[in-house]
């Protein structure tokens, strides 16, 4: 499948009629799936920082914290597809403060957001001395992109999310912008692309 082709076929959630897509796992339109709540998938993962997670400069490696990040969404995917699923992108990755040795990482992840064959996860990550009770603070938050797959790998449909409380709704709502930008930003640049192979520049 070309990259225009994939960008196009890249539909906002069950709003508009299901377009054709050989690529994706059959299922007939009768059988809907029924939908699931936020609360059904959201997933914690804990995780105590030692020296082996340190980067040179002694504070604990962006990607130590990434791949916590992967694990907790993936889990996340997984439960509320039910099977498995693969990241598709990771998008806003942010740190906000360092993490070091010693802290105990708690990773939070839930689905705010589904289309046909993907899911949105956002993820916050809190930060705690391991010995002591101060109330944990955010260190980072990443939104990531799933696509639910088949046994061969193809996408398959996920159900519909349930957005339960005002926090989960609005997550939803942001998800939703977050996805129309993704969409925007590469049609833009296959666009571009296309253009300047057409006018005979070479990369
Ligand atoms: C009960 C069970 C419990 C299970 C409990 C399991 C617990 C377990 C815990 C551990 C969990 C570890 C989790 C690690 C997870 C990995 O580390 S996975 C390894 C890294 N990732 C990969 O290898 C993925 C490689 N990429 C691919 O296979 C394919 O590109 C993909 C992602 C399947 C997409 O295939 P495609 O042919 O491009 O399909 P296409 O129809 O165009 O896109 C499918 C959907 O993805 C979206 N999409 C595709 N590309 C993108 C993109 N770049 N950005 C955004 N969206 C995209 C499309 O918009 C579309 O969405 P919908 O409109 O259908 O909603």
């Amino acid at each position: 499948m070309s990259l225009r082709h994939k960008v196009e076929a890249m539909t906002d959630q069950a709003s508009a009629p299901e377009p054709e897509n050989p690529g994706i796992t059959d299922i007939p339109a009768e059988a809907d799936l029924p939908g699931k709540p936020t609360s059904a998938s959201r997933t914690t993962l804990s995780h105590i920082m030692t020296h082996s997670d340190t980067n040179l400069l002694g504070t604990v490696h962006g990607g130590v914290i990434m791949k916590l990040v992967d694990d907790a969404a993936g889990a996340v995917a997984g439960r509320h597809s039910g099977g498995p699923a693969v990241t598709a992108s990771m998008d806003e990755m942010a740190f906000l403060e360092p993490v070091r040795v010693g802290d105990l990482v708690h990773v939070k992840a839930q689905v705010n957001w589904v289309g046909r064959t993907s899911m949105e996860v956002g993820v916050r990550v809190l930060a705690e001395r391991w010995n002591e009770s101060a109330p944990p603070t955010q260190v980072g938050s990443a939104y990531l992109v799933f696509a639910a797959v088949d046994a061969d790998g193809k996408p398959r449909r996920v159900p519909p999310v349930l957005p339960e409380t005002e926090r989960d709704k609005r997550r939803f709502q942001e998800a939703q912008i977050r996805r129309t930008h993704r969409l925007a930003r590469r049609r833009a640049i296959t666009e571009l692309r296309a253009q300047r192979a057409a006018e005979g520049f070479e990369d």
